[in-house]
C-alpha cells in the first residue's frame, strides 16, 4: 500500500507527457521507472518527438556544475521546476547537477555526411526520452544522427511492434550489436536484466558468440576495431588466423568473402533480434557494394540468385557458393580500398 501511494505521488508524476503518446510512465521492476506501451505501437511508428529543456554546446568533459547552474538560471521558472523534478533512477536526488544531465542528457551533434565526423559538441536534457531504460535487445531506437542542419528535436521509433502493457526500451550505445554481456555491462556501469543480459540462459551464451562473430566480421569488412584501430589483442584475438587479419588489415579479402560476410552478418543481427530497419539500412550496403562489385560472370549469377531469395539467411545459404572464388574484380578493388584508406 505505502509502495503504491509512493508511486501516485511521484514527481515523474508531473512530467508533460503529450496526451496522444502510446505510453505511460510507472514503476519498472529492478530498474527504477521505465515507459510502458498503453496501445499497441506498430514497428516504424514513432513513439515520442521531444524537445530538450536546454542544450549546452560544449565538449562533454567541460560541462561542470558551474555551466549547468549558468544555464538553468537562464531558464523560465517553470522549465526550472521540470529540472528539479528528476531523480536518480527514480528514488533519491542527484548528487550534482553535472549527475544529472549525465543521466538525462543525450548527444545531439549533427554529421557531416561525407567524413562522418562530428561538426560541433550539441547536449540536451530530456525530460521524457531519459525515462525509457535500456534493453540490449531493445524494441524501439532514438536514431540521433542527422547529417547537415540541426536537430531540434528527439525521435524514438518502435523497431518492432510493441504490445499493449510492454516496456519500451532502447538501447543506450550504438555498437552493443558487436559487444558481449560483460563488455556492455562495463560500458553502460548498470547491470542490465534485459533477455540477452540473463547469465547462464542459452539465449545469452548465444548471444554472446553471435556479438562477437558480428565484431569479427565489422573487422574483416573494414580492417579496423569498432574503435577504428587495429587490434592487438593476443590473448583474445578477434581474428585467430593471422593470415586472414593481415588480409583484413591490407584490404586484400576477396569481393566473395566480403559479400558472404556482409550477408552473415545481417543473418547474425536478424537471429539476434537487432537488425531493425534503420540498421537494415545502413548495414545493406556491405552487400550490395559488393554484390554490384562482382566481374565473374558466374560469380554474377550466383550473386544474383542469393539476392533473390526471401531472407537474409536464405540468401547467405546461397552466397555460400561462392566462398574462396575469385573475381577480377578483386586486385583493382583491393587497389580501390588501400587508396581510400591511405593504408
Ligand atoms: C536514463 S535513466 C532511465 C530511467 C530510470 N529508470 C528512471 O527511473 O529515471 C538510466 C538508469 O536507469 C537504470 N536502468 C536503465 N535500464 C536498465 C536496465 N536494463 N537494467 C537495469 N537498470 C536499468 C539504471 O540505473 C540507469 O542508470
Amino acid at each position: 500500500m505505502k509502495r503504491r501511494t509512493m508511486a501516485l505521488d511521484h514527481p515523474y508524476r508531473q512530467l508533460p507527457i503529450p496526451t496522444n503518446a502510446p505510453f505511460e510512465l510507472k514503476p519498472s521492476p529492478g530498474r527504477g521507472w521505465g515507459a510502458f506501451a498503453t496501445r499497441r505501437i506498430e514497428r516504424g511508428a514513432l513513439i515520442l518527438s521531444e524537445e530538450p529543456l536546454f542544450t549546452i554546446r560544449k565538449p562533454h568533459a567541460e560541462i561542470t556544475n558551474e555551466v549547468l547552474l549558468r544555464a538553468l538560471q537562464k531558464l523560465p521558472a517553470s522549465r526550472k521546476r521540470m529540472f528539479f523534478l528528476l531523480r536518480d533512477n527514480a528514488s533519491g536526488a542527484f548528487q550534482s547537477l553535472k549527475h544529472a544531465f549525465a543521466e538525462n542528457s543525450f548527444n545531439m551533434a549533427s554529421e557531416d555526411h561525407t567524413t562522418g565526423r562530428q561538426l560541433d559538441c550539441l547536449h540536451g536534457l530530456f525530460l521524457l526520452h531519459s525515462r525509457f531504460n535500456h534493453s540490449c535487445s531493445p524494441n524501439s531506437k532514438v536514431p540521433v544522427t542527422v547529417t547537415g542542419g540541426e536537430i531540434t528535436h528527439l525521435q524514438s521509433f518502435a523497431t518492432r511492434d510493441i504490445a499493449p502493457g510492454e516496456e519500451i526500451a532502447f538501447s543506450y550505445a550504438a555498437d552493443f550489436g558487436c559487444r558481449t554481456r560483460e563488455e556492455r555491462h562495463r560500458e553502460l556501469r548498470f547491470v542490465c536484466n534485459c533477455d540477452a543480459c540473463q547469465p547462464g540462459t542459452p539465449f545469452q551464451e548465444l548471444s554472446d558468440m553471435r556479438r562477437r562473430l558480428v565484431r569479427g566480421l565489422q573487422y574483416l569488412q573494414t580492417g579496423v576495431d569498432l574503435d577504428g584501430r587495429r587490434q592487438d589483442a593476443p590473448d583474445r584475438p578477434l581474428i585467430a588466423d593471422p593470415q586472414l587479419k593481415r588480409a583484413a588489415e591490407t584490404f586484400r579479402i576477396p569481393l566473395s568473402s566480403r559479400f558472404i560476410y556482409g550477408l552473415l552478418v545481417m543473418s547474425l543481427l536478424e537471429q539476434e533480434g537487432l537488425l531493425d530497419d534503420f540498421l537494415a539500412e545502413r548495414l545493406s550496403r556491405n552487400v550490395w557494394v559488393p554484390f554490384a562489385a562482382f566481374e565473374t560472370e558466374s560469380n554474377v549469377q550466383v550473386a544474383k540468385l542469393a539476392m533473390a531469395q526471401q531472407d537474409w539467411l536464405g540468401r547467405l545459404c546461397v552466397a555460400f557458393q561462392l566462398y574462396g572464388r575469385a573475381d577480377a574484380a578483386d586486385q583493382a578493388l583491393a587497389t580501390l580500398f588501400q587508396s581510400l584508406s591511405g593504408r
